[in-house]
């Protein structure tokens, strides 16, 4: 079998989508997700002018091969844009051979080592009141775990906060890629932060009691020894995971945070490679892997990733917000129903748009994600309706200080 086309399409069902689909000789079509938020269009020609064409003729059966050839014969490696469109081409192929199988592609992997995914929903609120309704809300439609983000206190925007509040009966509605131009500029105080979030998570136990695992995003925001403060200080709040409490490119700055807390550590949705975690998986300074299929070179590296983290009980926690496309979220709903060393899945929903360009047969029930049992990925790419949503720019938001210093987002 070979392949004989490699298409790229960008669609903006609410918010932009880059997706592969390479099609073989018999016919069988295989798609992968390439969407890096805000600079979709970079891996977009990435693809375009520099993969597409080294496809053609190739084996769609030989996934590893095509990964490695891809990875190493660019000479230069890693990286997001990279990373992504690799991604897409694996995933693309795994779907194939899913497809030619007859199997769903966790079959592949191993076959399913549990019955469902947990998975954790976003709640947030710009107030305390605001935001009981939407963990209440988030309860109701079968959430068992749920992250916590607030608005601070003299703080105008913040990360995670949805605009429109869960009582007016809206879907969550948080995506942080404005539309236009220019990237939204955002304000940040740590000190702030640090002294406010406590007490929300203080009210949110005495609310809602010590059962339900609750987790938080730092967004990379915090130097190691404020991540420190900010550990021991939610000690007493038995969070799930504090995420990305530092800046992800200083590994080193773990041992810090370690050294001062047993809040469990989550971290990894910007890594693009195995060699992002080595340090930090060999001396156990986190507890989940925040990978993204779609940002780490696909299933293939995602799988290994994981099967590295479980010599040393580190767990799965995959990066799933919307701006993971319907099919690389399903890519890491394989990886995570076949490897043994799962731990949760973020799942944000995805708008009633996206779902007309990608038909998907995953389901979420009581709280527990499933891929569904569909020959391959389980996605069918409706290439007129994407043909409908063109791409619109947009940026994610960056912040200041009160200074005016540039800070991580
Ligand atoms: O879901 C999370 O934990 C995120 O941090 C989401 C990111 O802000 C988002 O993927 C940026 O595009």
């Amino acid at each position: 079998m070979k392949i004989i086309a490699a298409e790229v399409f960008v669609t903006s069902p609410t918010r932009n989508f880059v997706t592969l689909r390479i099609t073989t000789e018999d016919g069988v079509t295989g798609i992968g997700d390439a969407t890096l938020n805000g600079r979709e269009l970079a891996v977009a020609a990435y693809l375009k002018e520099h993969v597409a064409q080294l496809l053609i003729g190739k084996d769609p059966h030989r996934i590893e091969d095509t990964w490695q050839f891809l990875y190493r014969s660019s000479y230069w490696r890693r990286g997001p844009v990279t990373m992504a469109a690799i991604a897409a081409v694996d995933m693309a192929l795994w779907d194939i051979k899913g497809k030619v199988a007859g199997l769903p592609v966790y079959q592949l992997l191993g076959g399913a080592s549990r019955n469902g995914l947990r998975a954790y929903g976003h709640a947030s609120g710009a107030d305390i009141p605001s935001l009981f309704d939407s963990v209440r809300e988030h309860l109701e439609l079968g959430y068992k775990s749920i992250r916590i983000q607030t608005a601070i206190p003299g703080i105008k925007a913040v990360y995670g906060v949805a605009a429109q509040a869960q009582a007016s009966g809206e879907r969550y509605d948080y995506e942080p890629a404005g539309r236009g131009a220019f990237p939204q500029e955002e304000d940040w105080d740590t000190r702030a932060y640090l002294r406010h979030l406590p007490t929300v998570f203080e009210a949110v136990r005495n609310e809602f009691g010590p059962e339900i695992p609750l987790l938080h995003d730092g967004h990379h925001r915090m130097t190691p020894i404020q991540a420190a403060k900010l550990g021991k200080a939610l000690e007493p709040y038995d969070l799930f995971w504090l995420e990305d409490c530092t800046p992800a490119e200083n590994q080193e700055g773990l041992r810090l945070v370690r050294q001062h807390t047993t809040t469990p550590l989550a971290i990894g949705e910007i890594f693009n490679t195995v060699y992002d975690f080595q340090t930090l998986i060999k001396e156990q300074l986190i507890d989940y892997v925040r990978a993204a299929s779609t940002h780490f070179g696909g299933i293939s590296p995602l799988k290994k990733v994981m099967d590295f983290a479980a010599q040393y009980q580190i767990k799965s926690g995959f990066h799933g917000p919307t701006d993971i496309s319907p099919v690389g979220f399903a890519a890491q709903l394989h990886v995570g129903l076949a490897i043994h060393n799962y731990g949760i899945q973020e799942y944000m929903q995805h708008s009633d748009k996206t779902n007309t360009v990608f038909e998907q047969s995953m389901t979420f029930t009581d709280g527990y994600l499933h891929p569904g049992d569909k020959p391959g990925l389980g996605v069918e790419f409706n290439e007129e309706a994407a043909n409908s949503f063109p791409y619109q720019q947009a940026y994610l938001p960056y912040n200041r200080l009160v200074d005016g210093t540039v800070h991580d987002w």
